[in-house]
């Protein structure tokens, strides 16, 4: 990151203040660590990268306010290191972490993927995608071609919301497309929809949106018979021969 005032903005978008604990993945050099330590935060700095994960503990050297973890964030145990400290620094209810990252566009889905059902660790994630994705991610709405399996996993585990553009200009090695900053309010398991197991819920969704212009009580007939999948259907308002909306 060359431009300081983009990490001051994703630290601002986390709400990251005094006292904080947050997960950044993929540190890099360390610009926006530095900006982290400097608001007070404790920092986990995850780097799967060797020298880099060595050039950030040179750069700050021994603090207790950060430890840096030489390892795929892919591969990370968030729990095991992240509960002891969040207990530690408690005082009597509940912490929650922070993640706040700049990290290589093409890990983000998974990051997403890996850290918004940890609503028990974090409170908020801000990260920065590929801005085409990360509008789709936050404007899609539901009924059009653009609504996909991921942006039901997204509304399912968080609230989210397109916080601003960072040009490519900003970045080093300058990427071919633009960033866009997204803020992830992470639910609890408490806030989740009511459904009777996420792994089956997960499952119906992804058959639905499998075959392409197939009617939904064919695409989920090995779920539950046609009648229910039609009942369902007219209880919202939708047609019995409803069709997956399909973007070509
Ligand atoms: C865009 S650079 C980081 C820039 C830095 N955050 C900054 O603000 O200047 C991405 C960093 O993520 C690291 N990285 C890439 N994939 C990773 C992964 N799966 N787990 C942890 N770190 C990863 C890379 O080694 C690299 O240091």
């Amino acid at each position: 990151m060359l431009n300081a005032r983009v990490n001051e903005e994703l630290m601002a978008a986390a709400g990251v203040e005094e006292g904080d604990v947050v997960l950044e993945i993929g540190p890099g050099t360390g610009s926006l660590t530095a900006a982290l330590l400097a608001a007070g935060a404790t920092v986990v700095a995850v780097e799967k990268d060797k020298h880099m994960a060595t050039l950030v503990r040179d750069r700050f050297g021994s603090t207790e306010q950060l430890k840096v973890i030489e390892e795929d964030i892919t591969k990370f145990h968030v729990h095991s290191h992240f509960l002891p400290i969040l207990e530690e620094k408690s005082c009597g209810t509940k912490k929650y972490a922070k993640v706040v990252s700049n990290l290589p566009f093409n890990v983000s889905t998974e990051v997403v993927k890996q850290i918004l059902p940890m609503g028990d660790v974090f409170s908020v994630m801000v990260l920065m995608l590929q801005d085409e994705a990360a509008l789709r991610l936050a404007n899609a709405s539901i009924q059009t071609p653009e609504y996909r399996p991921i942006n039901v996993f997204v509304n399912f585990y968080s609230e989210l919301e397109y916080k601003f553009k960072v040009e490519r200009a900003n970045l080093f090695p300058q990427p071919t497309v633009d960033g866009g900053v997204i803020r992830f309010k992470i639910k609890d398991a408490g806030e989740y929809p009511p459904v009777s197991s996420n792994k089956s819920f997960f499952s119906m969704v992804n058959s639905a949106f499998n075959g392409k212009r197939k009617m939904l009580r064919k695409s989920l007939q090995h779920l539950c018979s046609s009648a229910d999948i039609e009942a369902a259907l007219t209880s919202i308002g939708l047609p019995a021969t409803t069709v997956r909306v399909d973007d070509g």
